[in-house]
């Protein structure tokens, strides 16, 4: 059985439609990113299937429980981490984490948590005294303190600096390993690469596709760009024929191309001939990124 089972779900504000139609299943282990500009709907779906925000029509099915009746039994079973919760500033990280994991009935060991997230040597630290990032890893160790089965990540390392990134990047792979099933938002599409099973896109209220992270890079048809630097003494005319004209930028040559195989194959048999390797030679297939901003930079979809 699935996790989050949602089908057909819509919310309106007024006549702001948040959220149309949207239907999508999330499996026990796996960690699903939901995707999407500004005003998507995200956190409007999220907060629907957290129990905190009512819905207008569509079936909800998160754990076994419809989370608009599930109460705080439901709740105890999900976690929540938040983009900002505010915190009691003269507690110490210990004594918050011990307090949270206090509220639950089944909930992990304080110390044991507050090692998983990384903060060991900050036991004994007022929170007054934890840098953003630390504070962001208190809240992942707040909402993980009822040993979640279920955990709600929102943009868990916007404002982090590229270490502390990898670090919730790794704690997050350690999760998954203990089998939790994470709904994660993020705008950091690199992110939703490197830890989602499957992602999905939302714009403007409509669920526009859902795959994995390759699946869309796939399925967004964008070329490949092969890029290097000319050798000296080496002029454009004498590049191989390829399935597009290369492009020149100050001393690079750049191929975009919807058939890189055969195109770095002449190349390269190009540069052997001529005996001299090009510099840099880089082979660049469409990201996730670049797959997901060709999906919302089209046009809507009406209808
Ligand atoms: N309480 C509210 N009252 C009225 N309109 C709202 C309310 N909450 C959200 N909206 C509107 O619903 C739409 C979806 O908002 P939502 O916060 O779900 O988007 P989001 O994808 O989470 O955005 P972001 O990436 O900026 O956090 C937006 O047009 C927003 O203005």
């Amino acid at each position: 059985m699935a996790t989050i089972a949602v089908s057909e779900l819509t919310r309106a504000y007024g006549s702001v439609l948040a959220v149309d139609r949207v239907s999508f299943t999330v499996g026990e282990g796996e960690i699903f990113a939901l995707l999407g500009p500004n005003g998507a709907g995200k956190t409007t779906i999220v907060e629907i299937l957290e129990g905190y925000r009512s819905r207008d029509s569509g079936e909800v099915q998160v754990l076994g429980c419809d989370p608009a009746s599930g109460g705080s039994a439901y709740r105890a079973r999900i976690g929540v981490v938040l983009q900002s919760a505010g915190f009691e500033e003269e507690f110490t990280v210990r004594e918050l984490v011990r307090l949270q994991c206090g509220l639950f009935p089944r909930r992990h060991d304080p110390d044991e948590l507050i090692d998983l997230v990384g903060l060991a040597d900050k036991r004994a630290t007022r929170v007054k005294g934890l840098s953003g990032g630390q504070r962001r890893r208190l809240d992942l160790a707040l909402g993980l303190a009822g040993a979640p089965e279920l955990l709600f990540l929102d943009e868990p390392t916007t404002g982090f600096d590229p270490a502390a990134r990898h670090h919730a990047w790794d704690l997050v792979a350690r999760l998954r390993e203990l089998g939790t099933t994470i709904l994660l938002t993020t705008h950091y599409l690199e992110e939703a690469q490197r830890l989602a099973d499957r992602v999905g896109v939302l714009k403007a209220g409509r669920l526009l596709t859902v795959g994995t992270p390759d699946e869309l890079r796939a399925g967004s048809r964008l070329p490949t760009v092969i890029s290097f630097g000319l050798p000296a003494g080496c002029s454009a005319d004498g590049l191989p024929a390829l399935s597009v004209p290369p492009q020149f930028r100050e001393d690079r040559v750049r191929v975009v191309t919807h058939d890189p195989l055969p195109d770095a194959r002449r190349l390269t048999e190009w540069a052997a001939a001529i005996g001299t390797a090009p510099a840099d030679f880089t082979v660049a297939p469409p990201t996730l990124e670049d797959a997901y901003l060709a999906l919302t930079e089209e046009p809507a979809d009406v209808g």
